[in-house]
């Protein structure tokens, strides 16, 4: 079946439908990694985008009930060169295809993904359309121009939990795959605030000794603070961190009180409620292969990344400093309060997909607790 990928400003890429069939929009961006479709498609930062995989053929691996960062799949479209069927993995369950079906994901293949990465590297990412019902240009670009742009857009607070719970289970391991860890064994108690956390970020916590309470995103700093906390914690999660004004007011209350460790999403509402700024990226940062320079040390690591927009250090000058920084396009990529034990990268160090470099840090956070509390 025919599908078309229409960009707002007017490029067209004609290609062949998979996945779901119909129409779908949202912000196209590019991801970098080679591997992790299942971790890509299932983390719900990508809420309101396209994804287009430049990595060329899609698919080979299947899907596998493990490798899941949420229940859902949040992002809405799914861009290929070349979509493969024929799977082949021990633990795959289903096609790729199968699974977009079933989650009412629309995707297109047989694309030039690599004209399109050009394409959105050189004019920014930009808002677009794919259709298995429209193939008319100009229908298609009227519909793409007339989507609200990702700028302004609080999309966190749509995916969040709907009540505190506790997560107990560790990180992945071939032996035993995904442990479950007695609560009495962890040692440090963390409020994990969710605006669309990925599961992989909780099993590093508990691994690295933390006993996490998952908060939803508007759960008040009062009754966090009565649970008496080690540490706070914030999320990844999709959208614009600027219109969450609540959640920036709450994030307050606990700067000079805890710990506070922030990633992706949880790093720039960290820096707006230290009095900073953030802003829009031209293409922002997708993929598991971005290398990162923590300044304390001058050691390198690659990272997983996804993010769009990004904090302005120069905004918290007397604050905090840059403690991380993205070696391709110079990007603040962590940093850490000046006199209080805040720390935050906008990196995943959680990886799911990716390489493991960052691990170190949820560590840090546990050593940061140690300190506050002795
Ligand atoms: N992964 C994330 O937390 C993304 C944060 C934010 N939505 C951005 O695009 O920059």
């Amino acid at each position: 079946m025919k599908a078309v990928l229409a960009l707002a400003d007017g490029r067209i890429f004609k290609g062949k439908a998979f996945g779901a069939t119909g129409e779908t929009s949202g912000e196209v961006v590019f991801n970098t990694a080679m591997s992790g479709y299942q971790e890509v498609l299932t983390d719900p930062s990508y809420r309101g985008q396209m994804v287009t995989m430049t990595y060329t053929q899609i698919g080979n691996t299947g899907i596998n009930p493990e490798d899941i960062e949420s229940n859902q799949l949040y992002l809405s479209g799914f861009i290929v060169r070349e979509y493969l069927d024929c799977y082949s993995n021990y633990r795959a369950t289903m096609s790729l295809d199968a699974y977009l079906k079933e989650n009412g994901v629309v995707g297109i293949q047989g694309i030039d993904t690599r004209a399109l990465t050009r394409h959105l590297r050189d004019k920014g990412a930009q808002n677009g359309i794919i259709s298995t019902v429209d193939f008319d240009p100009e229908s298609l670009v009227k519909k793409a121009r007339a989507i609200p742009s990702m700028s302004g857009l609080d999309l966190a607070t749509g995916v969040t939990c709907d009540k505190p719970y506790h997560w107990t289970q560790g990180l992945w391991d071939l032996q035993t795959g995904y442990p479950e860890v007695d609560r009495k064994d962890l040692k440090y108690k963390v409020v994990a605030y969710d605006f669309g956390i990925k599961l992989n970020i909780l099993r590093c916590l508990v691994s690295a000794g933390c006993d996490v309470t998952v908060v939803p995103a508007t759960f008040p700093a009062e009754s966090a603070l009565a649970m008496n906390p080690d540490g706070i914690f914030l999320s990844n999660g999709p959208g614009d961190p600027e219109p969450m004004k609540e959640v920036i007011e709450n994030i307050k209350k606990f700067v000079g009180k805890k710990p506070i460790f922030g990633i992706c999403l949880g790093h720039q509402l960290l820096g707006l409620a230290l009095g900073g700024r953030t802003i829009k990226l031209k293409f922002g940062n997708h993929g598991s292969n971005l290398p990162v320079m923590d300044m304390a040390t001058k050691k390198v690591e690659i990272t997983a990344q996804n993010h769009g927009f990004s904090v302005d250090i120069l905004s918290l000058q007397n604050v905090a400093g840059l403690a991380h920084e993205n070696l391709n396009d110079q990007t603040v990529e962590g940093m850490a309060h000046k006199t209080l034990p805040i720390f935050s990268v906008q990196h995943h160090p959680e990886a799911s997909p990716g390489p493991h470099d960052s691990h170190y840090l949820f560590n840090r956070f546990v050593e940061l607790m140690e300190k506050h509390k002795a």
